[in-house]
């Protein structure tokens, strides 16, 4: 799909008397922190939090439900907001979360009104106690459309994004369980490939560094270069928990998932190795039922997350890649409809 252009930066003057205006893009720009307070409802229910953020449930146009996201009273935070506002004006894509509106003060205040996602983040869904178990064509699908929110960022815009925090909690899902990616905020913009980060005070370079445990690419950590390719990385960090159900980082046991996964991920790399089928579903969620799942399907999502978690970089497959790569070995993604376009 051809990556939506015609944004345009609004300079927007806080008064309160201004009625919100409904730009071009359909994205309504909000001129009053009155109108935030009664899209919310002064606030009053908050649906999820962030390193950056805080958001909160909203009526849309009255009725629609909508998620507002609030960076409130820090120029760091601002900053931050503007940079994810000035990215979602331009994106539009099924699988990327949709902007609906947004207030900004110019100073230190904005908030982006996003459309709701009632299913909540995937990391909820994979690793809290419901009894609630996401079935395997849904994580398969799941994979499947963040590669594509992920190959219209790298490829199809210009200039190009690198989205910088691919991770579980950032992939939302719908009513249907279809994902949409969110989260802006560390993005970078405009790189063919690779670029090395503006020089930063320590203090926030320490920020950007760490990223989020269990998902940043160490290649990244060890030398600030952000790539496409550390997408990947954390794409294939979420693969390896849509199939083992296990959390990225184990906060209680200091574990990684990808150190958990390293033996299994050798093998599944070393060609001359046919894996028995029993080892690669040991490594599978405990919650699925072993035979609702196709090892072909099993021994795929294991490859392609060794693919885009290995060394070096540039050996990673590109996102387009892995969406070919799925939709060829896994036939159930062409009778969802996932192909098209691929
Ligand atoms: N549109 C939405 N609909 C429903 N829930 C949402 C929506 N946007 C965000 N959330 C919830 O809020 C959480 C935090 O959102 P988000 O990742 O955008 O915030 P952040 O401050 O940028 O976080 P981070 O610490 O990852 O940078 C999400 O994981 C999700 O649970």
């Amino acid at each position: 799909m051809a990556c939506f252009l015609n944004c345009v930066r609004f300079d927007v003057t806080t008064t309160t008397t201004e009625k919100p205006t409904s730009k071009g893009s359909g994205v309504t720009c909000y001129s009053s922190w009155d109108d935030v307070e009664t899209l919310t409802s002064n606030f009053s229910r908050l649906i999820g939090s962030g390193g950056y953020s805080s958001i909160y449930m909203a009526r849309f146009s009255g009725s629609d439900k909508a998620a507002l996201k609030v960076h409130v009273s820090s120029h760091r935070l601002y900053q931050v907001f503007r940079l994810e506002l000035d990215i979602l004006l331009r994106l539009q894509h099924p699988n990327i979360v949709k902007l609906l509106g947004y207030f900004d003060d110019s100073e230190e205040t904005g908030a982006l009104l996003l459309e709701y996602l009632p299913q909540g983040n995937l990391q909820e869904k994979l690793h809290s106690s419901s009894k609630q178990v996401l079935p395997w064509r849904n994580r398969t699908a799941i994979a499947f459309q963040l590669v594509q929110a992920i190959v219209h960022i790298h490829e199809e815009c210009t200039p190009q994004i690198v989205h910088g925090d691919i991770k579980s909690s950032n992939v939302l899902l719908d009513k249907n369980f279809d994902c949409k990616l969110c989260d802006f905020g560390s993005a970078k913009v405009g790189f063919s490939s690779m670029v090395q980060p503006p020089t930063m005070s320590t203090r926030s370079r320490q920020v950007r560094m760490v990223g989020s445990p269990g998902y940043t690419d160490p290649y990244y950590l060890k030398t600030g270069i952000a790539s496409k390719k550390m997408d990947m990385y954390g794409f294939g960090v979420v693969v390896l928990e849509l199939v083992s159900g296990k959390e990225a980082f184990s906060a209680e046991r200091g574990e990684m998932l990808v150190h958990i996964a390293a033996p299994l991920i050798r093998e599944v790399l070393d060609s001359s190795v046919d894996i028995a089928e029993d080892k690669v579903r040991q490594f599978l969620d405990p919650r699925l039922s072993r035979d609702s799942v196709d090892i072909d399907e099993l021994k795929t999502m294991l490859s392609v997350a060794a693919d885009c978690i290995g060394s070096p970089p540039s050996l990673r497959p590109s996102a387009v890649q892995v969406a070919e790569t799925l939709v060829q070995k896994i036939p159930s993604l062409s009778f969802l409809g996932c192909g098209k376009g691929v």
